[in-house]
């Protein structure tokens, strides 16, 4: 099952810089190993925001919620889901 995911990340001004690079390098380690993996499908930054839009490819809404509250910067993202099916106009008959 296809998601869209909306991450705004808010690390709270006061954080410790090195608590925050730690984070953040957690992350990307994470996000890289889960896009090689085929599960993150898309990341892309949203301009001129500290925010992502996604596509997660898993198997149902559980594993979709258990995936996300893995991420090390969880606890400070504002997260907005869409469920995704195919459009009938799609040439792209691989996505579902
Ligand atoms: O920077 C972000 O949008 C949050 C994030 C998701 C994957 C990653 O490496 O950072």
């Amino acid at each position: 099952m296809l998601f869209h995911v909306k991450m705004t990340v808010k690390l709270p001004l006061d954080m410790d810089p090195a608590k925050a690079a730690q984070l953040k390098a957690d992350e990307k380690a994470l996000a890289q190993r889960l896009q090689q993996e085929g599960t993150w499908r898309h990341l892309w930054r949203i301009a001129g925001h500290y925010a992502n839009y996604s596509v997660f490819d898993v198997a149902d809404v559980e594993t979709l919620h258990d995936t996300l509250m893995q991420l090390p910067l969880f606890p400070y993202m504002e997260i907005d889901i869409d469920g995704l099916c195919r459009h009938p106009s799609s040439i792209h008959a691989d996505d579902r």
